[in-house]
């Protein structure tokens, strides 16, 4: 079986690699000979260890990947020595699109090498990994990565070792190079692709696939004004929506759709991958309803394509919210293929006010939104994504008022800006 080949990391002597340490990233870079370059910092810092390997997570197949990911840590958890310490690691092409590779940097303090080697020596058999181990030279100035010989690629045999060498900081962060098509899909085909793929591992994408036209059908604009309503988890949004369809007269409608619960919880569980494509396909089967509903009164959407695509960037871009891609980059662009609402309304609302609410209504949330509550970084990177979202018009409104004063100032802009 065919499993990997080093064209599938292409540029190896091109790539930088990325290591995080108490959530610093360190960039190091890997040379044929050595031209006098300092160690870089990483290494300094973890020096005491007694062994260093990397792991990096390589498959052209892309759900592959992403399953043997998110498989990986458990495995590595599991069955490494309790010496063993786990820190992220990426590769990447500075700046190259889709060129990011996942996986860990391993520092082992364990008293054997052999336990910890007879792990690796398997993974780099049997799995979708490529490993390499680092070693001093004698004089302790310089430091050698060596790639391990692949079963399928006896040419990697003779494969010799690399000095690493420090490396800048890229322009754009390295989480950030894979977003597209693999966080955020920007076309019907593209998540429904996905999901077809994993039909046979999965056997809810085949019920989600049944629920879906074959492709997203262009449809004529809506007659009457669509409304999406957007904010974190207990901002008002249902609270809000319902009270709009009963002011309007408005159908209300909500992304994923009704019909789509059963399979949610399924999809939470799977790697980013898969659970993006599905709530992708939520909104074009959410599309599908307002399309049918907007012919005849004013449509209310609870979450949309903001919710999906805001969500995705912010979990897929690790540290500070500056490692967010800027304004105005391709990563916000709305889905050409997907409806384009009249307006777009994001609640806000101060964390802490925010955390009563969710006191008050105590119920079960998504690990994600437990997340948010937690990780105050997070909720700026969805609040930031939500800001820079290109397409329909756009506002925000502070939902710190009581229920009917947001209401009444959610009528008046629906009013000024749809005409109804
Ligand atoms: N403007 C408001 N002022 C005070 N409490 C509110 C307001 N809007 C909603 N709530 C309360 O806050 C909680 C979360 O509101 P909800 O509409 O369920 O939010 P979401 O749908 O965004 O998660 C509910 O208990 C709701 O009654
Ligand atoms: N259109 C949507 C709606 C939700 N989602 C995801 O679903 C989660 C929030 O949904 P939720 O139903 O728990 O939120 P509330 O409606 O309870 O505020 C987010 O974490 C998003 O990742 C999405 O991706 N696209």
């Amino acid at each position: 079986m065919a499993r990997r080949t080093m064209s599938l990391i292409p540029q190896w002597s091109s790539r930088v690699f990325s290591v995080e340490l108490n959530g610093a990233p360190f960039y190091f870079s890997t040379r044929g000979q050595h031209r006098g370059e300092e160690v870089p910092p990483v290494f300094r810092e973890v020096q005491n260890y007694a062994r260093l390997y990397s792991l990096l997570v390589c498959s052209s197949d892309k759900i592959r990947r992403a399953k043997f990911y998110a498989e990986l840590k458990e495995k590595l958890l599991r069955e490494l020595p309790p010496e063993c310490h786990l820190s992220p690691m990426s590769s990447f092409l500075p700046n190259v699109r889709d060129s990011l590779l996942n996986g860990y940097f391993l520092k082992d303090n364990s008293e054997s090498s052999s336990p910890t080697e007879r792990l690796l020596r398997d993974l780099s058999q049997r799995d979708p990994v490529f490993v390499c181990s680092y070693l001093k030279c004698e004089d302790g100035q310089l430091w050698t990565q060596r790639l391990w010989p692949d079963a399928d690629c006896p040419a990697m045999e003779t494969s010799k070792d690399y000095y690493v060498v420090p490396s800048e900081a890229p322009e754009y962060h390295p989480s950030t190079l894979n977003i597209i098509n693999s966080d955020v899909f920007y076309s019907f085909e593209e998540a429904y692709e996905v999901l077809e793929k994993c039909g046979d591992i999965i056997p809810e994408a085949m019920s989600v696939l049944e629920l879906l036209p074959s492709r997203a059908e262009a449809r004529r604009k809506p007659d009457y004004p669509v409304i999406v309503i957007e904010g974190l988890d207990a901002t008002g949004k249902t609270t809000l929506t319902e009270s709009l369809r009963d002011a309007l007269g408005a159908s209300l409608l909500q992304s994923p759709p009704q019909c789509l619960s059963p399979m949610r919880a399924r999809f939470d569980r799977e790697p980013p991958l898969i659970r993006r494509a599905f709530y992708a396909l939520g909104n074009y089967l959410t599309a599908e309803q307002i399309g049918q509903e907007g012919m005849k009164t004013p449509v209310i959407v609870d979450r949309f394509w903001h919710s999906t695509a805001a969500y995705a960037i912010a979990t897929a871009v690790s540290g500070q919210v500056c490692n967010l891609p800027a304004e105005g980059s391709e990563v916000y662009r709305w889905p050409s293929d997907l409806l384009q609402p009249s307006l777009v309304v994001v609640l806000t609302l101060d964390p802490e006010e925010r955390k009563r609410r969710l006191r008050n209504r105590g119920q079960g949330k998504t690990v994600e939104e437990q997340e948010l509550d937690h990780n105050q970084l997070f909720r700026l990177k969805v609040e930031t994504a939500y800001q820079r979202i290109s397409g329909p018009a756009f506002v925000t409104v502070d939902a710190s008022p009581s229920a009917d004063q947001v209401l009444q100032q959610v009528l008046l802009l629906i009013r000024g800006k749809c005409h109804l």
